[in-house]
């Protein structure tokens, strides 16, 4: 039985597998889970490690399943690496490894933080053929996990959900919505060819840059609003200036210029939260004044 559609043997299986991994959309959730384990403040290592690894296993699913759906049942894409049994064998293992992950969560930290992990898996192997079929699951899914992912990070090492991990989430599941519009808006001509119901071809390309930066403004707006109320620590502002300045940059290019930039633009924002949440670098200025 082959696994690799190119060639057969362990290194050409292995190169297939590995072609499955995709750091642009695979980082960012672990990220996310780190996130929120530093928001909880005291970190359990090895607790984080596994939801980390669930989150991980959990959108390597979600791109095995998108391209087996996408080559080998619906046709639409030119070349895959892996044959249809190579696929489900994916599948499976990936599956697997995240129960695993699951039954070491429950364990370790409880059933509330599986019921807070379960669904990341649901939103990955459901994204095709099901969810990507409608322009608001198939904008929100990859937001939603990430949102999860912030969740369930704080969860398993705090055991207790709070007002500013919450709002992170939502954050990021706004923020990303934004840029996923932007994203399927440089693939309008192919997707409308196809039938494939996105945002942008649903509404039309101009209105759904209209929609996606409105997205990205809510989000900004939501972290002044926390910071405003005293949630989130002011240096929180220097990120919604590092991503204003490279989401200004983006609306003067096309599509696929703004998806590169406003992905950066994402991790920037992540990176400063990240310090603004651990060093609180405007507190210890203000305090010196
Ligand atoms: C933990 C976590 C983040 C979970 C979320 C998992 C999730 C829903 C990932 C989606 C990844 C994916 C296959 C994107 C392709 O989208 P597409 O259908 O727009 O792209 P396509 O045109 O290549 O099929």
């Amino acid at each position: 039985m082959s696994l690799a559609r190119e060639a057969s043997g362990f290194e050409a299986t292995a190169r297939a597998y590995w072609s499955q991994v995709h750091p642009v959309f695979m980082l960012p959730p672990l990220a996310a889970s780190l996130f929120g384990a530093i928001l909880a403040r005291g970190v359990d290592p090895g607790i984080a490690v596994v939801h980390v690894l669930a989150m991980f296993v959990a959108v390597y699913t979600a791109h095995v399943k998108d391209g087996y759906i996408d080559f080998h049942v619906r046709g639409e894409d030119d070349d895959h690496p892996l044959t249809v049994a190579g696929c489900r064998l994916g599948l499976t293992a990936s599956s697997a490894l995240f129960a695993v992950c699951c039954v070491l969560l429950w364990l370790a930290v409880g059933p509330i933080a599986v019921a807070l992990t379960v669904p990341a898996w649901i939103i990955a192997y459901f994204h095709a053929p099901q969810l990507d079929m409608h322009p608001i699951s198939a904008t929100m899914g990859y937001p939603a996990g990430i949102a999860l992912s912030i969740l369930g990070g704080y969860y398993v090492q705090a055991t207790s959900l709070a007002p500013v991990p919450i709002a992170f989430a939502i954050v990021f599941l706004v923020l990303l919505s934004g840029i996923k519009v932007i994203d399927d808006t440089k693939d309008y001509d192919y997707d409308r060819s196809i039938r494939k119901r996105t945002v942008a071809v649903v509404v039309g390309p101009a209105r759904a840059y209209t929609l996606a930066y409105g997205l990205m403004a809510t989000g900004m707006a939501i972290v002044v609003l926390m910071v405003a109320l005293g949630f989130f620590p002011p240096g929180a502002l220097l990120a919604i200036a590092a991503f204003g300045l490279v989401a200004a940059i983006a609306r003067r290019g096309d599509a696929t210029i703004a998806t590169m930039l406003l992905i950066r633009g994402s991790y920037v924002f992540l990176a400063v939260l990240v310090a603004a949440v651990w060093f609180e670098p405007l507190e210890a200025l203000l305090s010196l004044l």
